[in-house]
């Protein structure tokens, strides 16, 4: 008998002047039927899931993992289900996920096409542990959405499942399901090349540092870096001769760790980053990013973030020089406080390859003054080559103009890994071949670093205006880099007194111009 049941029975005679027996004796049966069947569900659920549904799972660390998804969240969206997890993408097919995010960057191919979008999205999905059925091409699928464990590649970034089911025992419909996945995906995203910093582990209150930030970048082509040819050449043919399947074996039979080191050096601003980039997109590796300037880095934090590293990636260390790791005070093997940091030789050299270093990457060091850094950390074995990126000549200026007026991709012809070349499709080509040629002879050799004349055309957008003011800028540039001045004003913003000084070199240019572009 129910507690309480008679009382209740008694109250709702006189005041109702109904007996609710037989609504009492219904519900029972049917928490009865609900608890009989939930329980046969638990027993027989597995069963019928081995037995009745085909599975598949993706990891987010595959980037099917986002196609799928997005997928699920444009076209399922908020139909069957009413808690959700929200998540940013943006409009070139690209996303965010756990602690990564999306930038636009400066430093994308010049060549811009007009569906590229930075505009950012929400879309839906199921919480985590979640699920969501939808009907696609007359299959009931189910749609799972699960933590699965720690990321391999970061001790403190969770690794996620998702499960797509269909009924029935043909696995067709879950391939067909995934192409249309990928297909509405949009752009490849292989075409993007992921970037990893070290920062402080939100989920630890020691500022512990893991690889939890992540950036997806667009993939810069080898081709938009200049550098001397043969060197870009035989790097890029040394680089894939590492990453050969036939690589590891050939080291371990000599005894040699597998390991490669190279330190790019030259003034700041002449695309070692740049050409870094370019490597990892190139070679699909994915790069990993360790400033030491100004992050308080220490030798523990260093080895802990090189023992996190991925079989297969790329580590550049950033700037190695002006992070105060330099031979004075590694000499005695003294914790340096210069600039906040706290490495010892030791310590970088145990991180860079000491026995718990994972074999396998490759190792990139840029510097400006590669003459302070102490011997042992650049010998062979850790630094296996050393590349010199240097101020603009006049080949170099030329590629840079063109790379930023051609109209569009088709007119530039990408050699595998060679400079881009200008294909004389029709007359307009020949014209900007001809003020490319202009434009570089109107610059100092070996005076300007290239992002120096890059950002003079970022803000000289018209071909004309950027033949006809380059002369006098490049004095300008010059003469304060000689007063030892950071600060260079442009000759067109400056007052008219300062603008004659460059008379002749304007009244040049601009008859240059003139002759080109009527
Ligand atoms: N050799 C180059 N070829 C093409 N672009 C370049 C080159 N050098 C510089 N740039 C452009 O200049 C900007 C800065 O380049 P980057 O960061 O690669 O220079 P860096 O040598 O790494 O500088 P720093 O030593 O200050 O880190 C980028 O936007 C890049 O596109």
């Amino acid at each position: 008998m129910i507690p309480g049941f008679l009382a209740m029975r008694v109250v709702a005679m006189r005041y109702f002047k109904h007996d609710i027996t037989p609504w009492v004796i219904k519900a029972l049966f049917a928490g009865g039927i609900y608890t009989m069947g939930k329980h046969l569900w638990q027993t027989m659920g597995p069963f019928a899931e081995k037995h009745l549904l085909t599975s598949v799972s993706v990891t987010n660390l595959d980037p099917l993992y986002d196609h799928v998804s997005k997928w699920v969240s444009t076209n399922v969206g908020t139909k069957s289900t009413k808690h959700f997890s929200a998540r940013t993408y943006n409009g070139r097919g690209e996303n965010s996920r756990n602690g990564e995010e999306d930038v636009d960057s400066d430093e994308s191919e010049n060549i811009t096409t007009p569906e590229k979008t930075t505009r950012s999205q929400v879309h839906f999905l199921p919480v985590k542990g979640g699920r969501q059925y939808f009907w696609h091409r007359g299959c009931l699928f189910r749609f799972k959405n699960e933590v699965t464990g720690m990321s391999a590649q970061s001790a403190h970034l969770n690794e996620e499942t998702l499960t797509v089911s269909c009924f029935g025992r043909n696995p067709e419909h879950l391939r067909l399901f995934l192409d249309e996945c990928v297909q509405f995906s949009g752009p490849d995203t292989s075409k993007t090349t992921r970037i990893h910093f070290l920062q402080k582990t939100p989920r630890t209150f020691n500022g512990e540092m893991s690889w939890c930030k992540t950036i997806v970048r667009p993939a810069r082509s080898l081709a938009t870096v200049d550098l001397n040819e043969k060197a870009k050449e035989s790097v890029v043919a040394e680089i894939a001769d590492y990453l050969s399947d036939r690589s590891p074996p050939y080291y371990a039979q000599r005894g040699i760790p597998h390991r490669r080191g190279y330190l790019l050096y030259g003034p700041p601003g002449t695309g070692k980053t740049s050409f870094a980039n370019a490597l990892a997109a190139n070679f699909k590796l994915d790069m990993y990013v360790i400033q030491i300037l100004g992050t308080m880095m220490d030798d523990e934090t260093l080895m802990s973030a090189f023992e996190q590293l991925p079989k297969r990636c790329i580590v550049l260390l950033e700037d190695i020089d002006s992070a105060g790791i330099q031979r004075e005070d590694m000499k005695d093997n003294k914790t340096t406080k210069r600039k906040n940091t706290f490495l010892t030789l030791s310590g970088v050299l145990n991180a860079i390859d000491g026995a718990s270093s994972p074999e396998g990457r490759l190792l990139i060091m840029t510097s400006n003054t590669p003459e302070s850094l102490d011997a042992a950390l650049i010998r062979p074995g850790r630094i296996d080559r050393q590349v010199y990126f240097g101020h603009v000549d006049r080949k170099v200026a030329s590629s840079i103009f063109i790379r930023m007026f051609a109209k569009s991709a088709e007119d530039l012809h990408r050699a595998q890994d060679g400079p881009l070349i200008l294909i004389d499709n029709d007359g307009e080509n020949v014209k900007l071949r001809q003020a490319a040629r202009l434009f570089a002879e109107s610059i100092p050799e070996d005076e300007i670093t290239p992002a120096e004349l890059q950002n003079f055309l970022l803000q000289h957008k018209n071909m004309t205006d950027a033949v006809a003011n380059v002369g006098a800028w490049a004095l300008a540039i010059c003469e304060a880099k000689k007063a030892g001045a950071n600060i260079v004003e442009d000759p067109l913003d400056a007052a008219p007194a300062k603008r004659n000084r460059h008379a002749v070199d304007d009244d040049e240019a601009d008859s240059d111009s003139d002759s080109l572009f009527p």
